[in-house]
């Protein structure tokens, strides 16, 4: 059996597929080529048309399982991030969402993938907008503050080549659980988990290898949290992956969102 199967054309641009055991729609327009998860509302891939790279990076052995986290993209951890609770990072990559909503124009794409609740009631929304750049702003609707991390793995040429500007020197490490100083321009040469809380803005990943720069604005974010395992073993990744990915982590954390309150990223790659 095929691991690719139609399910249904909704316009020429956008169709729903099944990826194994995973419903995905797909974009193919004018502005690039897009795949979202329905489950999870994860945004797996996005090629503007004037790039030859894949903004983010996917496993290549990802298997598509439903009920299974997917390694890559932009998955989304909600209403908690981490070992608060069971699972890790909330139970909201793990679930359907819908497509609510979508409107495709000459050059943008515009789409609302929604969560309900088991009694139908809506819980949290994300907004996707592919046009030069990729916007992605999160909803949260449910009546308990929840903690939310838009978790982009972005796909780079080479972890030896890259730097990341935009950070703040002190920071904390989530492993050893202290505060540290790490240059502001940094580069990655060890498993790196932390976590930035002073002046979010912008930041850029520069590069060298595709000679490309992407810069990730954050939106009401209270923290960046910077990732990469290097050789630590993790579900669907192969040995040598942590050398084509960084993950920088647009989360309110500290300050969980309340009813009708909205966290977004926007990312473009030049
Ligand atoms: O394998 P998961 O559940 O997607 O988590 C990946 C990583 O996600 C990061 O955000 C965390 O800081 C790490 O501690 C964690 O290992």
């Amino acid at each position: 059996m095929s691991i690719r199967n139609k399910i249904r054309q909704l316009t020429p641009e956008l169709s729903l597929y099944r990826y194994h055991q995973i419903p995905m729609l797909e974009i193919t327009h004018a502005v690039g080529c897009a795949q979202i998860a329905l489950q999870g509302a994860q945004l797996l891939s996005w090629k503007p048309h004037n790039q030859n790279q894949d903004v983010f990076w996917l496993s290549a052995v990802e298997p598509f399982i439903s009920g299974n986290l997917i390694r890559g993209g932009v998955p989304l951890c909600y209403p908690w991030f981490g070992t608060a609770k069971s699972p890790i990072h909330g139970t909201a990559r793990l679930r359907l969402w819908e497509l609510s909503e979508y409107q495709l124009q000459a050059q943008k794409v515009r789409l609302t993938f929604s969560l309900f609740d088991d009694n139908q009631q809506l819980e949290a929304a994300i907004t996707m907008i592919f046009s030069e750049r990729c916007e992605i702003i999160f909803t949260h609707y449910g009546q308990q503050p929840a903690q939310v991390a838009l978790h982009s793995y972005f796909h780079i040429g080479n972890i030896a080549h890259i730097d990341i500007t935009g950070l703040t020197t002190p920071c904390f490490n989530a492993v050893s659980r202290q505060m540290e100083n790490s240059p502001s321009i940094r580069r990655i040469t060890a498993s790196t988990d932390c976590i930035y809380t002073d002046n979010i803005g912008t930041n850029r990943i520069i590069d060298y290898h595709f000679n490309r720069e992407i810069a990730i604005t954050h939106h009401n974010a209270t923290e960046i949290v910077l990732w990469n395992p290097w050789h630590t073993p993790m579900s669907a990744m192969q040995a040598q992956d942590y050398q084509n990915m960084i993950c920088l982590e647009t989360a309110r954390l500290s300050q969980p969102l309340m009813t009708g309150e909205q966290i977004s990223v926007s990312i473009i790659a030049k």
